[in-house]
């Protein structure tokens, strides 16, 4: 049923006690490679391949002799999503750098599938011929953009390829994606299918049914029932789903990514910092520089800091050895160069963050869940300074 401020969401009508299946849909009722390859030519992997299935179909669901009825379930519109926002023109500046960068990676992956699916097309017209026309590009990418947010916010983990870490194990899977998220607290989760367990690839042609667990705790009935989407920041719930779930006090969730600021002490440094960059590259630490509300400052943060001040041969052995865990630290006066840095970078976030609560965030965007990020980035940083 529709709630306050998720959209739709599963809900319990009885009692259910702990970790009871819910239901069970069958592997044909999946919207997966696996279900999706045998009806189109190679050459598209799953993100692409959906996108492009739901895309053809958005206007004609029952014209869909495979999943008509399931894409009559999706939601029309994606009208705030921040991709969408963003191919609206919405000013990026709005939001907090490192909620902007992110979402420009997204908006680039959004963009080399669109690529991918229109060079497919036009290489494949023969074969497709049977498909839906689809129009004009502009009809074409506009369904484009509505199939691929629905790929990127509904789908979820399912084992169907030989390894675990094949980026194409996942699926579409109808009833289960109108369970919304929560960060901590009893949630759902789905079964682990045989194949997962074996740790090989499905053997049915079509891959493994899928069966959806009631929480671990006993649940009332009129209770929502979620699932965890994992254990995301806002900024990449935002980002990818297009929500935040707002950090309370000393909450452990909140997270700021000091990229932007951090980056601009190793440009300052001139070949120093450029030699710098590089030996971070190499060693596999540059980026993802995190502070959290703990309030701490993550190792790869450390990391980057730490080589920022190493001035001689022997520091820079040191900071190697800091690396392996054969060292503690560069040195005292490393540590203390450092630790006044982060100091620095915590005023930097503050400054800009009460910038902006001055003025309200201009249009275009998830005004709630943008105020929201930013006072995430001012609550991190004062929990720091203090
Ligand atoms: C898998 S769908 C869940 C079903 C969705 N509510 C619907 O109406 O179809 C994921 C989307 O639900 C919304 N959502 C999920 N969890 C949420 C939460 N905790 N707060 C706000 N929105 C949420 C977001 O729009 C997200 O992109």
């Amino acid at each position: 049923r529709e709630t306050p401020e998720a959209g739709i969401g599963l809900f319990s009508l009885a009692p259910i006690p702990p970790s009871t299946p819910l239901f069970t849909i069958p592997a044909r009722a999946l919207l997966n490679s696996r279900s999706l390859s045998p009806h189109y030519p190679p050459g598209l992997n799953a993100v692409q391949l959906i996108s492009l299935h739901l895309c053809l179909y958005r206007h004609s669901p029952s014209l869909d002799p495979l999943f008509g009825p399931y894409l009559s379930t999706l939601p029309r519109e994606f009208d705030t999503h921040p991709l969408t926002s963003q191919l609206r023109g919405a000013d990026p500046e709005e939001l907090p750098p490192s909620v902007a960068n992110a979402l420009q990676r997204l908006h680039e992956r959004y963009l080399r599938d669109w690529t991918a699916v229109r060079a497919y097309l036009r290489n494949n017209s023969a074969a497709l011929s049977q498909k839906p026309d689809v129009r004009t590009d502009d009809v074409l990418h506009a369904d484009f953009l509505w199939a691929w947010l629905n790929v990127n916010t509904r789908c979820v983990y399912h084992r169907l390829k030989r390894t675990r870490a094949d980026a194409d194990n996942f699926t579409l899977c109808p009833i289960l994606d109108f369970a919304n998220h929560i960060a901590t607290g009893p949630c759902m989760t789905p079964r682990t299918s045989p194949s997962e367990l074996a740790n090989a690839p499905p053997i049915p042609r079509l891959g493994d049914p899928l069966t959806l667990l009631s929480p671990r705790t006993p649940v009332g009935p009129g209770e929502e029932l979620y699932l965890t989407y994992g254990a995301h920041p806002n900024r990449t719930l935002f980002v990818e789903y297009g929500f935040v779930v707002p950090c309370g006090e000393d909450d452990a969730r909140a997270q700021v990514d000091v990229q932007d600021l951090v980056d601009q002490l190793f440009a300052a440094m001139g070949e120093d910092g450029k030699m710098k960059r590089e030996m971070l590259r190499d060693a596999g630490y540059w980026g993802d520089w995190t502070l959290d509300g703990s309030p701490a400052v993550s190792f790869r943060l450390i990391t980057a800091l730490r080589l920022l001040y190493c001035g001689s041969d022997d520091e820079f052995d040191w900071w190697r050895n800091t690396l392996t865990g054969v060292r503690e630290m560069v040195s005292p006066d490393n540590e203390r160069a450092w630790k006044a840095s982060v100091g620095v970078i915590c005023e930097t976030l503050i400054r800009r963050a009460q910038e902006r609560r001055t003025r309200p965030v201009a249009s275009g965007w998830l005004t709630g869940a943008v105020e929201a990020l930013w006072e995430e980035e001012y609550r991190v940083a004062l929990h720091w300074i203090n």
